[in-house]
């Protein structure tokens, strides 16, 4: 028999989840698996959960919550050298990843996909080789947005949240000087962020890498050099239409090893979440795990067979 551990936030998504949880283990017994649950504690709870889910063997770990979670899950299961595979139901605000690899905000049908069985081996970031993330690395004071809305915002606004965040932060926005190295490539400058992303979807922003593939084991690297705040404006409008990418300020480029240092403070992005400052290593660990995905998008998604 199968079995599957789910790793659940019990405060993302409004507490929906808790009320499906019974049919969500019914449906999962009727297909065959052995189910237990863990509902997270607070910051840090779902890593160990998953690894416990490892050392305990079960086949298959489900993340239920938003990025942050997914993340925390992700982390656990890469660090292990046997590693189960990943299914996502999507509660969080945003859903990067969700958005990515089209995931449905519905329970049921994120469920249906875990059950359909169809996984895609798909690469996982290494920061400084001890943190993992599944979307984007990124840093510049902008990124720093999305932990710094306070969670009481997002559960009220949702994705609302951010852009109100956004708009408070962009007069105090300024460049920073890094060097970014992009395997063998070199950016010495004044930017006002950089990202190093998996997926295509970023911040709910869905054409920011548009030929993102989560499984070639290539980064985007995108560096929004030093402007002004009209121009960063404009440039963040366009990145709505994916049209960013022909602009003279943007550096866009792929690349499996980046490093960043600085001599001022970067903090770091981590799929959402504060992760440390650089200097930062970013190591593309190619096709690292394997996740539920639908069975009848999968030519849509960005992958290669
Ligand atoms: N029981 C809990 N109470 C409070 N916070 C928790 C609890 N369990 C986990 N967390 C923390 O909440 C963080 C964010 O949760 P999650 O990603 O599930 O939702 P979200 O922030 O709404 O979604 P998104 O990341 O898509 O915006 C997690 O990274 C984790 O540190």
């Amino acid at each position: 028999m199968k079995r599957a551990r789910i790793i659940y936030n019990p405060t993302s998504g409004r507490e929906a989840f808790k009320k499906h949880l019974p049919e969500v283990l019914e449906k999962l017994e009727f297909a065959g698996y052995e189910t237990s649950c863990h509902a997270t504690t607070g910051a840090g709870d779902a890593t160990k959960a998953a690894i416990e889910a490892v050392k305990r063997e079960f086949d298959v770990v489900i993340a239920v919550g938003g990025d942050g979670t997914l993340n925390e899950v992700v982390a656990g299961v890469s660090q292990c050298e046997k590693r189960p595979k990943v299914g996502l139901i999507p509660m969080g605000t945003t859903n990067d990843f969700a958005r990515a690899v089209h995931i449905p905000r519905n329970i049921e049908e994120a469920l249906e996909i875990i059950i359909g069985g169809q996984t895609i081996p798909v690469d996982v970031g290494l920061l400084n080789d001890d943190r993992y993330f599944i979307n984007i690395a990124a840093g510049g004071r902008i990124t720093e947005l999305t932990y710094e809305v306070p969670s009481k915002m997002k559960t009220l606004l949702g994705q609302m949240a951010y852009y109100l965040k956004a708009i408070e932060m962009i007069p105090s926005i300024k460049s920073t000087h890094m060097n970014i190295k992009m395997d063998g490539e070199e950016f010495e400058g004044n930017a006002m962020m950089f990202l190093c992303g998996l997926t295509n979807s970023v911040g709910g922003f869905e054409k920011i890498a548009p030929d993102a593939s989560i499984n070639d084991g290539l980064f985007t690297v995108m560096i929004l050099k030093e402007c002004n705040i009209a121009d960063f404006v404009r440039i963040a409008s366009l990145t709505l239409r994916g049209e960013h990418l022909s602009d003279e300020r943007v550096i866009y480029r792929k690349a499996s090893h980046v490093e960043v240092t600085s001599e001022e403070d970067v903090h770091l992005n981590l799929d959402g979440e504060y992760g440390g400052d650089v200097p930062a290593t970013f190591q593309n660990l190619k096709r690292h795990i394997e996740v539920f995905v639908p069975l009848n998008d999968i030519s849509e998604i960005n992958v290669i067979e």
